[in-house]
């Protein structure tokens, strides 16, 4: 990637050859897991740019003119006129959205950041402001009548919603088609293309499937596909508005055998083990299920120890992991009880030094 940014900017770090950043990364995982694992590991290439379906940045106030900005490596303001990583529906407006917003003195005033999100079938951008954005409504009727996309304006405790803000996804999973809708509050997978690998990889690696429990499940993102190799599916998640999500992503879908419910991994381990009843879990009979698998998708800090007790006592495991040391962690426990037979790496992060990782483990005893 050619970037004039590139090296500068806090989020592209890595300034190597696309195939040197393979490679580097290959080698940190190796190294990290050789305890675990001896065998090939599966790398699912990104492209270089163009890959990012939602960004951030921060706007830049100088001389009376704005220009987004990121933070560089050393924690400065960078002022940037574009960026190579974002998808081409968001770097097409990208310039567009700032000549409009310029054109209007109150858009500028206390703007201090803009969030993207493009889907199959939409463009969300959401400005943030350090005053209460019902002053300005007017404007901002008026600026997204020119820019014709969803637009959101924020500020503290306030949003503004104009024009069609849903945003609706379609993914390829094994060459079917699963149409989503997600929450611009609510986690969504950055790199789309990388998304559909991901959860190829992981409907694929389910054998002698009988019912499925997932933690950490967002709006149903792994949990609609893979819901098709399973008789019955549990998924829980903490966040209410992706468990909105993911109950009406199941009738786009025409999917009837997943019970979702709002609760953290630790309620539901707590429920799981009786200790705990939950109105949350209102006719669902957890008794009735046979699980055969566990999903695990958790954020940076990995599974709890409820959750890893837990696991280790389910056949099979398929553990998609944003961050290497907490799995490293985990598998320290997990690796008692399970051996590890698939080790994938997908490059969601190009450019930079994260590494997603999915394992599937098998119980050996
Ligand atoms: C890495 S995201 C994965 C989401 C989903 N699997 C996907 O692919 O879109 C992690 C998810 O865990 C949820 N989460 C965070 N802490 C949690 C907790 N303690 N219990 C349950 N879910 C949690 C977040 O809201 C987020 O949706």
């Amino acid at each position: 990637m050619d970037c004039r940014y590139l090296g500068d900017c806090g989020s592209c770090v890595l300034t190597l050859s696309y195939c040197e950043q393979k490679q580097l990364k290959i080698a940190k995982i190796r190294e990290l897991f050789s305890k675990f694992w001896s065998g090939e590991f599966e790398f699912f290439d990104s492209d270089e740019s163009g890959f990012r379906s939602r960004a951030e940045f921060g706007i830049w106030h100088e001389n009376n003119d704005i220009s987004y900005c990121m933070r560089s490596q050393q924690n400065i303001k960078l002022p940037i006129q574009s960026c190579q990583i974002v998808d081409t529906k968001i770097s097409n407006i990208m310039p567009y959205l700032l000549k409009t917003i310029k054109e209007d003195k109150a858009l500028v005033e206390r703007l201090f950041g803009v969030e993207f999100i493009s889907s199959a079938n939409s463009l969300v951008a959401t400005l943030l402001y350090h005053k209460d954005v019902n002053s300005i409504k007017d404007n901002l009727v008026n600026i997204q009548s020119k820019l014709r996309i969803g637009l959101i304006a924020r500020s503290r405790g306030v949003k503004l919603e104009f024009g069609d803000t849903k945003i609706n996804e379609i993914l390829n999973i094994n060459g079917r088609e699963f149409s989503y809708i997600m929450s611009d509050t609510a986690f969504i997978q950055p790199n789309k293309k990388m998304n559909e690998k991901m959860i190829s990889w992981a409907v694929n690696a389910v054998e002698n499937a009988a019912d499925l429990i997932e933690l950490y499940c967002g709006h149903g993102n792994f949990t609609i596909p893979i819901s098709l190799k399973f008789q019955k599916v549990l998924a829980t998640e903490i966040s209410k508005s992706s468990i909105d999500m993911a109950l009406k992503n199941c009738q786009l879908n025409s999917v009837n055998n997943i019970k979702f419910a709002r609760l953290s991994a630790a309620e539901i381990m707590s429920a799981m083990a009786k200790e705990r009843e939950f109105e949350r879990l209102r006719g669902v009979d957890l008794d009735s299920y046979i699980f055969s698998h566990i999903l695990v998708d958790p954020p940076r800090a990995g599974c709890e120890d409820s959750v890893l007790d837990f696991m280790s006592k389910i056949d099979n495991i398929i553990y998609i992991s944003c961050n290497p040391l907490t799995l490293q962690n985990n598998l320290e426990i997990l690796s008692q009880t399970h051996k590890v037979v698939k080790f994938a790496i997908f490059d969601q992060f190009v450019h930079t030094n994260h590494i997603e990782c999915g394992v599937v483990l098998k119980r050996i005893k």
